[in-house]
């Protein structure tokens, strides 16, 4: 590890996790800096989206800690919380009604306080987080209108306009199209470049491989390894966590494959 890396804005450190008295984290591990993205990654019900929760100070861990800048999750009050990070949820909520402007304003709403009025600073803030994400065009659509892909974008507009040096998407990608999806990927890229933490769960392992720094697997609860994709996502781990014949093709680093054995393996081929 370098010695100029800038200190961690999310330390996950050993965290369990107890859901309904069923163990869903064991001793996981997740770390994000200024300037990284790190991709969570894990087969369907690894526990993902919980570490993201815990991440995100939405559950709290029955063991461990999860520090956001140095401090304890459990001692940041709530109010201050959103100035810490921003979270996109997998599945957000759509009240009937609301326009994406009025969405986006609720999101810097933590920094407008109770009885204040948005400032300029705070109306370009809202301005900044449409743009960066392609939805000054529907600034006055009402959310329940938006195709699923404009709604994606609509909510992490609602997150940047928190301005939180910590941003967690669930799934930010997920029902997008091919282009939507490279956009959204892109957007995601270009904010840890500007010096964002950006930790995204995500099923896509091509996608998640061009665009993260690290990437972190979690599998049946643990987070069982952490580096660069082409370290980690190797056909033997592929194999080990997901069950499937498949290997990551690295392509130019901007430009990634993942190949995989989709059909069943003729049996005069087998052991060869
Ligand atoms: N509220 C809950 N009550 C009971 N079990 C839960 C609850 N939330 C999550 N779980 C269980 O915890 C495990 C991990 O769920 P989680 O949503 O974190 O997985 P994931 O890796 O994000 O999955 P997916 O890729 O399918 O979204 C699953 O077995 C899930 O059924």
């Amino acid at each position: 590890m370098s010695v100029d890396r800038p200190d961690p804005l999310l330390e996950v450190r050993g965290v369990d996790v107890r859901i309904g008295g069923t163990a869903i984290l064991h001793g996981c591990d997740l770390t994000a800096r200024a300037g990284e993205l790190v991709a969570v990654v894990g087969p369907n019900g690894a526990g993902k989206s919980t570490l993201g929760r815990v991440a995100a100070g939405l559950l709290a861990p029955a063991a461990g800690t999860v520090r956001w800048g140095g401090q304890d999750v459990g001692a940041v009050r709530a109010r201050r919380r959103p100035h810490h990070r921003a979270y996109v949820p997998q599945r957000g909520r759509v009240p009937d009604g609301i326009r994406v402007r009025e969405a986006v304003e609720l999101g810097r709403a933590p920094h407008v306080g109770l009885l204040g009025r948005p400032t300029t600073t705070d109306h370009d803030a809202i301005d900044r987080a449409l743009a960066r994400t392609r939805m000054t065009g529907f600034a006055q659509r009402r959310l329940s209108t938006l195709s699923g892909g404009e709604l994606q974008r609509a909510q992490l507009s609602v997150a940047l306009a928190q301005e939180a040096p910590l941003l967690l998407a669930d799934e930010p990608t997920a029902s997008l199209d091919l282009g939507a999806a490279v956009t959204v990927a892109r957007l995601l890229r270009a904010l840890a470049d500007d010096g964002l933490a950006v930790v995204l769960v995500v099923h896509d392992l091509a996608l998640a491989a061009a665009i993260a720094d690290t990437v972190v697997v979690v599998h049946r609860g643990r987070t069982v390894a952490t580096g660069p994709a082409e370290e980690v996502l190797t056909p033997d781990r592929l194999a080990a966590v997901w069950e499937v014949d498949a290997e990551l093709d690295p392509g130019d680093g901007a430009r990634t494959a993942l190949r995989v054995g989709w059909r069943p393996v003729p049996h005069a081929l087998e052991g060869r």
